[in-house]
Parts: structure tokens; sequence; C-alpha cells
């Protein structure tokens, strides 16, 4: 069984049975916006999470190896875990195994994985910095405001309490409105030390998918207003994120 619901805003709430059925419904959603905006502006910018949404990706790394063109993609994390990128707790590490080495073809130099180091905080202010140069190179361009980077998609999962990127539920850093990036040193969910976009940067990105599978993620995204991110998401200014889609897997 697939419902899909609209609202105005364009949002969509897809439900499927299975999670193969979400991992091919991602893949089509992924490649047809990789289409589209390759031919619009000729370069595809994804940020992507951690945690299952990988797994989730494997229909796309395979089923559409030779029909996305790949070299036009910029990847970025939403979220990343301050540990060096070959430890087996990095976003950027389970997105190499899982992912990039599948597909093969996008160019390193279009991959922005953390510039690790032991502080947290020093990770995070130059992943910023980073993204402030892309702008400033015209090689991301901001949101209508001007404040921000527009991506073209975001991908993000969900935890169980509600977390999306390393935004938690009684943190702070989920009201953060002036930083891009920001850090964290007492995540809920190990490993404490993390880098996290914020709700301002998160929510001008121009396709955001919340990719949602598991039994255990039925009550955070059931309940009303926001799909289940009401936990994460200050009440105002941010009230609900600008999801245009989000697939749910039973
Ligand atoms: O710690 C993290 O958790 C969330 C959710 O992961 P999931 O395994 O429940 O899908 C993930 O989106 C985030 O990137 C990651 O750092």
């Amino acid at each position: 069984m697939a419902q899909l619901i609209k609202n105005k805003k364009k949002r969509e709430v897809i439900k499927l049975v299975t999670e193969e059925q979400v991992a091919v419904a991602l893949a089509q959603y992924t490649a047809d916006l990789s289409e589209k905006y390759i031919k619009e502006k000729g370069c595809f910018n994804v940020v992507l999470s951690g945690g299952t949404l990988i797994h989730t990706m494997r229909v796309l790394a395979e089923v559409y190896k030779n029909a996305v063109d790949w070299s036009k993609w910029r990847v970025f994390w939403v979220d990343e875990r301050v540990v060096p990128l070959d430890d087996c707790d990095s976003n950027y590490n389970l997105a190499n195994e899982g992912f990039f080495k599948k597909v093969k073809k996008i160019p390193k130099q279009n991959i922005y994985p953390i510039h690790y180091s032991c502080s947290a905080h020093e990770v995070a202010c130059d992943y910023e910095s980073r993204l402030k140069t892309l702008v400033q190179n015209k090689v991301l361009p901001t949101s209508a405001c001007g404040c921000f980077p527009k991506f073209d998609l975001m991908l993000l999962g969900i935890g169980p309490d509600g977390h999306i990127a390393s935004l938690f539920p009684n943190r702070p850093q989920r009201y953060e409105k002036k930083h891009w990036v920001t850090s964290i040193l007492d995540s809920p969910k190990p490993p404490p030390e993390r880098i996290t976009m914020t709700f301002p940067l998160i929510k001008c990105a121009s396709n955001i998918a919340m990719v949602v599978t598991g039994k255990e993620l039925a009550r955070p995204v059931q309940r009303k207003h926001s799909v289940g991110i009401v936990d994460v998401l200050p009440r105002r200014p941010y009230p609900v994120l600008n999801c245009r889609w989000r697939l749910r897997g039973k």
C-alpha cells in the first residue's frame, strides 16, 4: 500500500510497506532531481546525513549507477561525528563504504567531508568557513534572503528521539540562528562530539527528504503538525521544516 499526502506547501508524505520500496522510491526521486538540476545549472549539490540513510541509498548506487551523471555531484554532510574519517563512527566513512565506492564516479574534489581535528568547535568553524568560501566563489548559490547557502537536496534521517542531523531535543543547538554550522560536545547518542548544520541553513534547501524507515520511528513521525520533527524544532521561528517530500516505511 502506498499513500501520498499533499498539501499546499508541497509537503508530501509517502508511506510504503517495505524498506525496499522506500529505497526504490528514494532512488527515483534523487535521480530525477539530479537530472533536473544538472540540466538547469550544470551541477547537483547534495547534503547527506549518516545512519540508516546510506543503506537506503543502495538502490540509487546500484540501479542508477550508469544513469546518473555523478561527475556533476557535490556532496556535503548535514552532520558529522568528530572522529577521524576512517573511524567506524564517521558519517563520511559510512557514505564512502556504502555509496561512493559503489558509484565510483563522484570526483574526490567534489566531496566535502570535515577536516578532522580534536576540537569540535574548530571543526564546525572550519566547515562553516569552507561553505562561506564556496558561496563567495559562487560554487554554492545563496537562499532568497542571501544569508545561507541553498543546497539542491538534503537527505535527512530521523532518530527515535526525533533528532535530525545532530540537532537533538533538549540541546540548545536547535535554537542556533546565526551560525550555519555548530558543534555539540554532549550528544545523547554516541559519539558525544559532533558538528551539525543548523535549522536556518537546513530549511533553505530547495528540497528536503526525510527518509524514515523502521517501526521504532512510527511514533516520532506520526505526531501531528510536523510528522515527528516537532520535538527538535523550536516552535518559533521555525515551526516546521520546509520538507517537500518525506518517505516512510512501515
Ligand atoms: O547520529 C545520527 O543519527 C541520525 C539518525 O540516524 P538513523 O540511524 O536513526 O537513521 C542521522 O540522520 C545522523 O546523520 C547521524 O549522525
